[in-house]
């Protein structure tokens, strides 16, 4: 498959690496320096393009790719307040996005585990719940696009929780979200449920940015020749 990347950093590197490794050609690399490269013939014989940049340009990068006729597999997280009006966008002209806050496997068992836990939670209010993720240092965002994912997670299936906050929670149906930067951690996130007599704690904790990338590219072989706005639910199927 003829891949393109937008954005040439930690995961763009990462991606490139493993897709080459299964086979896949790069034919276009676009970073911040030459992003006059949607317009060229190389950026246009693409397959697909794989985005992970930076929050404030990610909506611009999938509509200069959807120009030159290039379907979009994206990881940048940050933006996603403008999801569903994007969708729509999607819908209406039959251009390809799949998105994800994140595309390792083991992440999605653990948001089916979270899901699954919030459900028999519904059913002891005596316990409280709140989330901590862990980051890198140059991570732009806060919470991460996953905390965000995970929470929504928890909010459809626990009656008692209505909205997510940063930090501290104010009213008990507000659920915290606490975000700590340190060193060079890839990614950590765990949902903790306390009550006065014993608590219960679920994490996952990324070894390193494989999982992420070798997800991307698989999303990005799945994406080739589908139509629409694409996710993790549409290729895993638990
Ligand atoms: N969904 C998932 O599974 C995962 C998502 N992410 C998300 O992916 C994003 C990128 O992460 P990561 O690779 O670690 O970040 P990096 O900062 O390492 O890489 C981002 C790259 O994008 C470049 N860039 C900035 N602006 C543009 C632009 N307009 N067009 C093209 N490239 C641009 C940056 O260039 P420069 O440095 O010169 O500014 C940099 O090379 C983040 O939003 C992160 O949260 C990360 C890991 C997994
Ligand atoms: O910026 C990162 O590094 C990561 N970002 C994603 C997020 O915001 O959830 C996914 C992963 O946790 C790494």
């Amino acid at each position: 498959m003829k891949i393109a990347l937008i954005g040439y950093g930690k995961m763009g590197k990462t991606i490139e690496r493993i897709a080459l490794e299964r086979g896949h050609e790069i034919v276009s690399v676009i970073d911040i320096d030459n992003l006059d490269d949607f317009e060229s013939d190389a950026f246009k014989s693409a397959d697909v393009a794989i985005e992970f940049t930076v929050p404030k340009v990610a909506l611009s990068n999938y509509r200069r790719a959807f120009a030159a006729g290039v379907a979009v597999v994206s990881g940048t997280t940050g933006w996603t307040d403008e999801l569903p009006a994007l969708k729509k966008e999607i819908d209406e002209t039959g251009k390809t996005l799949f998105w994800s806050s994140n595309f390792s496997l083991g992440v999605n068992i653990f948001m089916a585990v979270n899901k699954y836990l919030a459900a028999i939670m519904n059913q002891f209010p005596n316990y409280n719940v709140e989330m901590t993720e862990v980051h890198h240092t140059q991570k732009l965002d806060a919470p991460s696009g996953t905390a965000i994912t995970l929470a929504d997670g928890i909010l459809e299936n626990l009656n008692r929780k209505t909205g997510w906050v940063k930090e501290t929670e104010t009213k008990p149906e507000e659920m915290a979200i606490k975000s700590i930067r340190e060193g060079q951690v890839p990614g950590i996130h765990t949902i903790r449920y306390e009550s006065e007599v014993d608590s219960i704690e679920i994490t996952h904790d990324a070894k390193s940015r494989e999982g992420f990338a070798l997800g991307a590219v698989v999303a990005a072989e799945f994406t080739a020749g589908k139509k629409g706005l694409l996710g993790m639910g549409d290729m895993l199927k638990f």
